[in-house]
């Protein structure tokens, strides 16, 4: 039996990696899994979620085969490890943090995968990533002004896409995950 791919997406500062993290131990006990992502950001700013590396490096693992998917935005290289085939080979669902950018080629190859969109008043985002203070604030409007160009696109693009509003408590939004995954009969 094959898993499911669970394929996150929304804006820079919607909650992706805070939702995933807090959601963690109740994937964990349906059985889904999260992959770690490769990037070329500093160790400090990647987190636990993610592993740093150099952009010499990323290219060497690029060439060896290691990415099932990756992808260049926001002036890094994101690559997501090709272990997951196997996982998904075993029938675990696994669930990704993506790129909106790149929903057509992770379509490409997972053409099952299952998309969740998470979404934020445009207000509160800006709001969020000023107190993330992740970014300078030149790189937080360039974030915001990408949104502009996915926004309409995505739903008419893929009418079976899930919309997850994080405007409230991330609980919450935990909550409907959850509940999306077990109507989806994901992670079961
Ligand atoms: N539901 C929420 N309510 C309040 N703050 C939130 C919520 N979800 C996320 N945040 C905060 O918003 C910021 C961006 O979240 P993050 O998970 O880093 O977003 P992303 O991974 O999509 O870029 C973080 O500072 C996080 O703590
Ligand atoms: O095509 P897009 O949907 O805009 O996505 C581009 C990248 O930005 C996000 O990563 P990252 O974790 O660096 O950003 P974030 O944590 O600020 O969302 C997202 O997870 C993608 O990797």
């Amino acid at each position: 039996m094959t898993g499911r791919l669970i394929y996150l997406i929304g804006p820079s500062g919607s909650g992706k990696d805070s939702l995933l993290d807090a959601a963690r131990e109740a994937l964990a006990a349906r059985g889904c899994r999260i992959v770690r992502r490769v990037i070329t950001r500093s160790a400090e700013a990647t987190g636990e979620a993610a592993q740093a590396v150099s952009v010499e490096r990323f290219e060497a693992l690029q060439a060896e085969g290691a990415f099932a998917l990756d992808w260049f935005a926001n002036g890094l290289h994101y690559g997501i490890p090709v272990e997951i085939d196997q996982w998904l080979a075993e029938g675990h669902d696994v669930l990704i943090n993506g790129s909106r950018g790149h929903l057509p080629q992770a379509r490409a190859r997972y053409p099952h995968m299952s998309v969740v969109l998470l979404t934020v008043d445009q207000a509160v985002l800006r709001e969020r990533l000023q107190r993330r203070a992740r970014e300078s604030a030149e790189d937080i409007e360039t974030r915001l002004a990408r949104n502009a160009q996915f926004t309409q696109g995505l739903l008419a693009d893929d009418p079976e896409l899930i919309v997850l509003d994080n405007s409230g408590p991330l609980e919450q939004t935990v909550g409907r995950l959850m509940q999306h995954l077990e109507r989806a009969d994901a992670c079961a």
